[in-house]
């Protein structure tokens, strides 16, 4: 894996180059929304089975990259490369079919449902078909994974319950589990840790650690105890564009990281 410490056009490359495709590529990406540009210029690569940590502070544009990754918001300018093919102007669906699986700051669980039906949903949600709940039994291959997921994300023990009943950190868990449902080659997580209680982190910190190692893992997060552990190479975002791009031992003596992000101004 490459180890490269950038700081706005200045690259320094150390250690063996990767000759696989890269993951992911992202070319001078662009969004704005009307006259904001939240994010500008923004060029990453990503190797296959790299874990990469997004950090920045509020509005730095961190999420709306990730937007731009999975399609909610396509770029405005700009290219992406999902394992070697432009994904640019796909709509969420195919880039999710091509390998993209991610969760979102807010949750999207169902309240009223079980810990295995909201997965079991997502499972079939990412097969091709029309939903049939109904149809689900014991010998159904979908609720099978549902199962398999629910081990994976540790929530197997509660597979059970309804998520209104679910602690916060449970909630995330169950989260992550969706996102995989479709087995994905790239999973996004947006902020997983947050509003999570000291508790509840380490078995965050350990489900995203036990992820498949060739999974190639994006992470946006404001905990420095979660994101370095997870990551091999940090990008720090700020005004919408990549400042620092660097490894989680350099990164928390960084002047610049220090000033904007550990300087309290998120
Ligand atoms: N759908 C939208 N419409 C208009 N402006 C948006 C939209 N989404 C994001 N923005 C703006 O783009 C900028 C970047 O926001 P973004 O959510 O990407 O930042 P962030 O780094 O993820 O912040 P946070 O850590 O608070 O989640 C902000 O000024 C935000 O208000």
């Amino acid at each position: 894996m490459l180890d490269t410490t950038t700081r706005k056009g200045r690259t320094e490359t150390s250690g063996p180059t990767a000759a696989a495709t890269p993951a992911l590529v992202t070319e001078n990406v662009a969004r704005s929304f009307g006259a904001l540009k939240a994010v500008s210029n923004v060029s990453i690569t990503i190797a296959p089975g790299e874990r990469r940590a997004i950090l920045g502070p509020n509005g730095a544009g961190k999420t709306t990259l990730f937007n731009t990754i999975c399609g909610d918001h396509p770029p405005t300018a700009g290219r992406i490369l999902l394992f070697g093919e432009d994904i640019t102007h796909l709509q969420p669906h195919r880039r999710a079919r091509l390998g993209i699986g991610r969760t979102y700051q807010s949750s999207l669980l169902f309240d009223g449902l079980s810990v295995l039906e909201n997965l079991y949903l997502a499972v079939r949600g990412a097969m091709p078909g029309r939903l049939s709940l109904w149809k689900a039994g014991h010998d159904d291959p979908a609720l099978a994974k549902a199962r398999r997921l629910a081990e994976q994300v540790r929530v197997d023990t509660i597979a059970q319950a309804r998520i209104q009943s679910l602690s916060h950190g449970q909630r995330r868990q169950v989260e992550v589990g969706m996102a995989l449902a479709s087995d994905p080659r790239l999973l996004m997580l947006d902020e997983p840790a947050a509003g999570l209680s000291a508790a509840e982190r380490p078995e965050l910190v350990k489900l995203i650690r036990d992820l498949p190692r060739e999974l190639t893992l994006i992470l946006i997060e404001h905990d420095m105890d979660v994101a370095l552990p997870n990551s091999d190479k940090v990008t720090v975002m700020k005004d919408g564009e990549v400042v620092v791009d660097s490894t989680p031992d350099r990164i928390a003596d960084d002047p610049l990281v220090q000033a904007i992000y550990l300087g309290g101004e998120h």
